[in-house]
């Protein structure tokens, strides 16, 4: 169990759920299974309140939902409790389970759940024991590793079963990398990423983590990080160059327009889809894009969500330049190192004087499109985009 499930897990164990859902550990027991029947005892319903505590396997959080809805139908008759408020992701997204089941009479949801629960506990008895929560590194901890050679310093996102999304501590992280950065010996700076992706933008699951302050205050904060996370790219004094190892999604495109060079395999896809998600463009996108690509251009990306291959990012300027994939790697790192010998500091100062008189402007940019976000990321439309993803109802 891991990521978007554990961190949901986590919540539902923290006390945010009252009924037999609060399963922190699997261990391997050999679980006595009933049968699917056709009428459910109590006894087969207790049975199976006690077979979920012991699954070995998370069953994921479609099912944990449908679990907890059956239960409470089950226990409590159709859901007539107040709904939630929109930014109640949990509880909203159990009630929303719970009341899908209308009129439901108890005995069904009952035979539903031991039903379902004897389904799992088979599939549970043939899969592999998963590491118990307590043990695992917390996110953050590898998901960035930085390296230093031949004069180059990269920045790689190593969460490639989570299509390396961006963790509130990844953020941080890239901050620090990239002051160090500033400072040591190299003379180029990369971003890329490890996998298939290059990065799938924001970690939804940031948003689940509400501090005691409320949302309000979680809005706050993350404005805040936004902003500190853009400046770096905007102060960053040496060449700074994008290795898109594969699909990019929202912050992650959007910070290209403050790198140097961008070098895209072809399997590469450039996607911003603000409007889907009910949020708004940040990176100072909304000042770049329209200048590398024309507003109309700009507009399709950050407006209307359109995807771009690698090579029609390449077209509008977003892209340097695309190389197959299958010798993406290699003609890439030849072509860094070769420009990493040349002398640091004419890099750096040529630099300077192509990006200098931008900065104050790029800086004012960078504060509203934050204040904007913040906005956005209270308003219904947004966190009913982050509710159906993470009840994986939508994705992009
Ligand atoms: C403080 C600064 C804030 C800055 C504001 C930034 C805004 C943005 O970046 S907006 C963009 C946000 N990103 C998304 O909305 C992408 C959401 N992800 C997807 O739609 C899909 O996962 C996909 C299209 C990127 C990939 O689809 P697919 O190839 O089918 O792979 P999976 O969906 O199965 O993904 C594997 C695994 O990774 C988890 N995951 C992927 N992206 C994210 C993400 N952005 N946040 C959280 N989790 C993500 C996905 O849930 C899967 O997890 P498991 O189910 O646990 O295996």
């Amino acid at each position: 169990m891991a990521g978007v499930a554990g961190r949901l897990a986590r919540l539902w164990c923290s006390g945010a759920l009252s009924s037999p859902l609060q399963v922190t550990r699997f261990p391997a027991l050999q679980l006595h299974l009933c049968g699917p029947a056709m009428r459910a005892s109590q006894k087969d319903f207790e049975n199976a309140l006690n077979q979920v505590k012991l699954l070995k396997k998370d069953p994921g959080n479609e099912v944990k939902l449908k679990l907890y809805a059956l239960y409470k139908q089950a226990t409590e008759g159709p859901c007539n409790v107040p709904k939630p408020g929109v930014l109640d992701f949990i509880n909203k997204a159990k009630w929303d389970a719970w009341n899908a089941l209308g009129s439901l009479p108890k005995e069904t949801a009952r035979r539903n759940y031991v039903d379902l629960v004897s389904s799992l506990s088979a599939s549970s008895e043939s899969s592999i024991q998963v590491t118990p929560a307590a043990d695992r590194k917390q996110p953050g901890s590898d998901a960035l590793v930085v390296t230093s050679q031949d004069g180059i310093t990269t920045i790689t996102l190593n969460r490639p079963d989570k299509k390396n999304a961006l963790t509130t501590q990844m953020y941080h992280d890239i901050i620090l990398a990239l002051e160090a950065a500033s400072k040591d010996d190299s003379a180029i700076t990369v971003l890329t990423g490890n996998g298939d992706y290059y990065c799938s933008g924001n970690d939804l699951t940031n948003f689940t983590d509400i501090p005691p302050g409320g949302v309000e205050e979680k809005a706050r904060s993350g404005a805040v990080l936004l902003r500190d996370f853009v400046d770096c790219f905007i102060d960053f004094p040496k060449p700074l160059v994008a290795v898109v190892n594969g699909p990019a999604v929202g912050i992650s495109v959007t910070i290209l327009g403050l790198f140097d060079i961008v070098y895209a395999t072809d399997r590469a896809t450039f996607h911003t889809p603000f409007s889907h998600l009910g949020q708004s463009p940040e990176g100072c996108s909304s000042y770049t894009f329209p200048k590398i690509m024309g507003p109309s251009k700009a507009t399709e990306m950050l407006v209307f969500g359109k995807k771009l291959t690698a090579r029609e990012a390449c077209t509008q300027g977003l892209v340097t330049e695309v190389f197959p994939d299958s010798t993406f790697q290699k003609e890439v790192w030849v072509r860094l190192k070769a420009y990493s010998k040349l002398p640091p500091n004419a890099m750096r100062i040529s630099k300077q004087v192509i990006r200098n008189t931008e900065k104050e402007k790029l800086h004012a940019i960078n504060a509203e499109e934050s204040n904007v976000l913040r906005e956005r990321w209270l308003s219904d439309e947004c966190m009913n985009a982050v509710v159906s993803f993470l009840s994986k109802k939508a994705k992009l």
